[in-house]
């Protein structure tokens, strides 16, 4: 079985697959210090709470935060026997080309979100990923990310109000009635919501003048059905887009790769 890992600067996702099919998916908040046995206590808890007999043979990794990766390395050797594949690294091969600056470490989660919405949907795509940061992946005809736009995500934006000004409180984000708001929860929720709305319209529609070409726009992340459901804004929404394009990455290694 196969133990596939997404570790983004908020939270870590583990998703346990039998061959495709999909097995479990437990969720922590990303701590780089966690050690390997501090994750394998809490991953047996949990299957064995839900009564999960998981064979782990293979791993993959995919991590915006470089330093978790060292103890997830040593959870695959002392527990599960197995060298994980990292994202990102040299001897995980990518079933698509990347076309960027030379010298330019694109985050490993936008790669795997490539791949997942080429296999789903082909090419010319534009991936809105709404996590610690709202990213915008680029996919051209034949797949490959070419590039996109990296914008604040929208729990930053909200606590960054927080954290900077001494009489705005802790806001969460949700769908205003109105713009004007007629309360400090209520203005904050807009600027962000209504900011947020503008922000991906206007992005999706200057990547799409860019390419000169028709674009799906696909959207995942936690916070994406909030938006679809206000605006027009996204073709289709992917909850488990990172897991899958894990999956495939994982596969074209099994059959391309020479060491996984
Ligand atoms: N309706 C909602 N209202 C408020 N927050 C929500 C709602 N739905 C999801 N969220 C939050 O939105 C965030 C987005 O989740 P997601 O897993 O996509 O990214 P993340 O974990 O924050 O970022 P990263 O992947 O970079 O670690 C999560 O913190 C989740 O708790
Ligand atoms: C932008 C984030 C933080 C989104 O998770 C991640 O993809 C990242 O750290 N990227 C590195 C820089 C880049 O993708 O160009
Ligand atoms: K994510």
């Amino acid at each position: 079985m196969l133990l596939a890992v997404d570790c983004g600067n908020t939270n870590t996702v583990f998703s346990i697959y039998d061959g495709e099919k999909f097995i479990a998916l437990w969720r922590t908040a990303t701590d780089w210090k966690r050690t390997a046995d501090q994750y394998y206590v809490w991953l047996n808890t949990l299957m064995r709470l839900q009564g999960i007999e998981a064979d782990i043979t293979d791993m993959i990794v995919s991590s915006t935060v470089p330093r978790v990766v060292f103890n997830l390395r040593v959870l695959a050797d002392r527990y599960f026997n197995t060298r994980p594949l990292v994202v990102g690294k040299p001897e995980c091969l990518l079933p698509v080309s990347v076309r960027v600056d030379e010298g330019t470490a694109v985050g490993p989660d936008r790669l795997v979100n490539t791949v997942s919405g080429f296999d789903t949907y082909g090419g010319n795509l534009i991936v809105v990923d709404f996590g610690t940061a709202t990213t915008f992946d680029v996919v051209a005809e034949d797949g490959a990310y070419v590039g996109g736009v990296i914008a604040p995500g929208v729990n930053l934006s909200l606590e960054a109000l927080h954290q900077a000004a001494a009489a705005l409180p802790h806001v969460d984000i949700s769908k205003p009635q109105n713009v004007i708001g007629t309360n400090t929860v209520a203005c904050m929720q807009s600027g962000v919501f209504w900011g947020y709305v503008g922000l991906v319209r206007e992005i999706c529609a200057r990547i799409k003048a860019e390419r000169a070409v028709p674009m799906k726009v696909i959207s995942t992340g936690g916070l994406a059905p909030l938006f679809q459901q206000s605006a027009d804004l996204f073709d289709a929404y992917e909850d488990d887009l990172t897991m899958h394009g894990l999956q495939i990455i994982h596969k074209y290694n099994k059959e391309n790769g020479t060491d996984a």
